[in-house]
């Protein structure tokens, strides 16, 4: 029997539609300073910052070195065009993001992203050497009708159609049940490990080879985490890190959050 393999935690900071580009490069010099060899070994850390402060942050990055990664929001289903307001993959690989969360559900209920969107928004980033943080969870109605699990799983379905093992392996995964997003209620840690083990369960039944895609793929949770919470769903077999919205913008909260092994 092989060891399946060991998946980093990637703790990664959604900022939303907060810090302008100024303020990007003072929370990320702070975050730097606080951030220790150490931690980047033990865990990946990135930065989801607005469009308009990435290159401040690319050159942050790369003046300074850091070890934080970053990557954006979102991005257009097309490489380029007359697509008013889209930016585009192209655009976000030459400022050298590593991420880009798609189907954020802010994006779905928002700007009405569907099934078919985020799957070309996947193809997309992937045709472009960017890896995709999918979103995926249900609304309060749907886990109080006790549909939770199959409603996230249709939405995964949705969005990997078609994406080749190779490329599915790369991917991260993040459940966040809409409920808990910025209102402090936050998913029971075996509530949420209920519906990450079946997001590898069917990874595993989509990707027909022993489980190997299913173990490599990060699956995150989000939705109110917290320095004081994070422990416990780290600790969840299925959980492989945070996608952290209003926790990010506070440095030390994030630091805490980064260093959940000791919380
Ligand atoms: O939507 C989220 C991250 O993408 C979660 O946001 P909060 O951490 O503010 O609940």
């Amino acid at each position: 029997m092989t060891t399946p393999p060991t998946r980093t935690p990637l703790m990664a900071g959604n900022w939303k539609m907060n810090l302008n580009h100024l303020e990007a490069i003072a929370h990320v010099q702070k975050l730097a300073f606080a951030l220790t060899d150490k931690d980047y070994e033990a865990v990946d850390v990135a930065v989801l910052p607005p469009f308009t402060d990435l290159r401040s942050v690319q050159t942050l990055v790369d003046g300074d070195k850091l070890r934080i990664r970053y990557g954006a929001q979102d991005l257009s289903a097309q490489d380029s065009g007359a697509y008013t307001g889209e930016i585009s993959g192209p655009m976000l690989a030459k400022l050298n993001c590593t991420f880009v969360t798609i189907g954020h559900s802010e994006r779905r209920q928002y700007h009405g992203e569907d099934e078919p969107l985020v799957n070309a928004k996947v193809k997309a980033a992937l045709k472009h050497g960017l890896t995709p943080i999918v979103c995926v969870g249900e609304e309060l109605a749907v886990r109080e009708a006790g549909d939770h699990v199959a409603h996230t799983l249709r939405q995964l379905d949705g969005a990997l159609q078609d994406v080749p093992a190779e490329a599915a392996a790369g991917l991260v995964i993040a459940y966040e049940p809409v409920w808990a997003i910025g209102t402090g209620k936050v998913c029971g840690e075996e509530d949420a490990q209920e519906v990450c083990g079946a997001i590898r369960g069917r990874l595993a039944e989509l990707y027909d080879d022993a489980g190997a895609t299913a173990q490599r793929v990060r699956i995150q949770y989000g939705g109110s985490v917290k320095a004081g919470n994070v422990a416990k769903i780290m600790a969840q077999p299925d959980i492989d890190g945070a996608l952290v919205g209003g926790a990010s913008l506070d440095t030390d909260e994030f630091v805490k959050i980064v260093r959940f092994r000791d919380q």
